[in-house]
């Protein structure tokens, strides 16, 4: 199965709620309010991407990654459709294996599919080199994933974000994934 990643661990859950404390303001609440920064979808380098329509500080709040919520089994089964279109929407939350243990990172929970329902974040390409960065969140008892950035970003330039590196070995066949 592919799909982008998300990293959860307790060293994130930590800071998480180091966050929460401070809030200011919390993101929990702007997801809650639905908050979301104005940016571009247009043609780019990867099909469409977004583009700030302004200056934007880090730790932007950009809006929240919705989908459908996918059992791990149905986003195997939805995986084969996304494939033949070499279009990837399915965001997994991923938990980090114990320090010293050698599992490997695990699917921890649903996955949240914006091929068929989704908004504009989906439309935000991958770079090992990021602007942006995906926040998982339980809001009232819901995982729910935000996009913040995490530098500073000018105006005209593409929001991007890691898809994480199980999204780029499981699409390791396909000519046109080209992890940049
Ligand atoms: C979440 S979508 C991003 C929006 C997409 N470009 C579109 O046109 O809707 C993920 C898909 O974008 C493409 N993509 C994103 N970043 C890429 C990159 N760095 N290199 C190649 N393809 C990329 C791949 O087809 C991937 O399955």
């Amino acid at each position: 199965m592919h799909g982008l990643v998300l990293i959860t661990s307790s060293g994130e859950k930590q800071k998480r709620n180091a966050e929460h404390k401070r809030c200011k303001p919390c993101q929990n609440v702007q997801m809650m309010r639905g908050d979301s920064e104005p940016f571009e979808v247009k043609e780019g380098k990867y099909g469409a991407g977004a583009f700030a329509v302004r200056d934007m500080p880090k730790d932007t709040y950009i809006g929240e990654y919705v989908g459908e919520l996918r059992t791990p089994n149905e986003a195997f089964q939805e995986s084969f459709i996304q494939k033949y279109r070499d279009l990837n929407y399915s965001f997994a939350l991923l938990e980090e294996p114990q320090a010293g243990s050698a599992q490997r990172n695990s699917w921890a929970g649903p996955i949240v599919d914006s091929h068929y329902m989704g908004n504009a974040t989906r439309s935000l390409n991958h770079s090992s080199n990021p602007n942006c960065e995906a926040m998982s969140r339980f809001v009232n008892g819901e995982p729910r994933v935000g996009i913040k950035t995490r530098c500073a970003i000018k105006k005209g330039e593409e929001l991007l974000m890691d898809y994480g590196e199980i999204y780029w070995a499981q699409n390791a066949t396909d000519s046109s994934s080209i992890k940049p």
